[in-house]
């Protein structure tokens, strides 16, 4: 295989929690309605995937979630979803959607960052020059975005502290002025900046009234 062709093109698997259960520190930005944090929780959701099918450096995108509304709406963008292992967990269920798309080169992707930009994440792909690489989030402690060597394992360890888990397991640590792929959303904080960055348009819709 010619990797000098196909090291800036990935394959990315994109977990989504059920939405009943997703983004529990944003519960207090929707005063507590249960619709409407699963709404504003879906649209993160959706307004990553939808900047990660626009980047030209990205071949597929799959989600993996056991939510049969967010495999519905993503299906509507054309994006395939996989459901949970048995094995609970965010690991697991990357490596369960690593080992099944069998890609020439596999990332992970969060889904909580809906002001991305598609020049941003080609920019990140681009630097990683087909490395085992990662994106640290805004604070240097999470990870955005992981992508595995061309042929090589993903070997996720998101999770508390994972940037330096990443760092340690071998990683390089991508840090470019890429913002909009720094800005996972977590908390109201994050919400506001994001806002300020430009969020996609379902986030944006589906924004609480206070930051309006
Ligand atoms: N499929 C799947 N996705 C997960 C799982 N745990 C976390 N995620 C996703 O991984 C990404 C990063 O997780 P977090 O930023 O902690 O999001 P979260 O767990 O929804 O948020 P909190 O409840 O506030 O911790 C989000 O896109 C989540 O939806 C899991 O067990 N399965
Ligand atoms: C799971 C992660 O996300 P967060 O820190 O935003 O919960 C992570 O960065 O590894």
């Amino acid at each position: 295989m010619d990797y000098g062709e196909v090291r800036d093109e990935v394959d990315l698997v994109v977990p989504v929690k059920t939405l009943d259960r997703a983004k529990t520190r944003l519960t207090s930005a929707t005063g507590g309605d249960p619709v409407s944090h699963a709404a504003l929780a879906l649209a993160l959701a959706l307004d990553t995937v939808s900047a990660a099918v626009a980047t030209p450096g990205v071949r597929r995108v799959v989600t993996i979630t056991s939510d049969p509304a967010v495999a519905a709406e993503m299906a509507a963008l054309g994006v395939e979803s996989l459901p949970e292992p048995p094995q609970p967990g965010l690991n697991e269920a990357l490596l369960h959607g690593a080992r099944t798309l069998r890609s020439s080169r596999i990332g992970a992707l969060q889904a909580d960052l809906p002001a991305l930009k598609p020049d941003e994440l080609q920019a990140a792909l681009e630097a990683s020059a087909g490395r085992r690489a990662f994106v640290p989030d805004r604070q240097g402690t999470g990870t955005t975005l992981l992508l595995a060597a061309p042929g090589g394992e993903l070997d996720p360890r998101f999770g508390v502290g994972s940037a330096g888990l990443h760092r340690l397991s071998g990683a390089v640590a991508l840090i470019g002025a890429w913002p909009s792929l720094r800005c996972d959303v977590d908390t109201e904080e994050d919400l506001r900046l994001a806002l300020a960055l430009g969020l996609g348009t379902r986030t944006a819709n589906a924004l609480p009234a206070w930051t309006t």
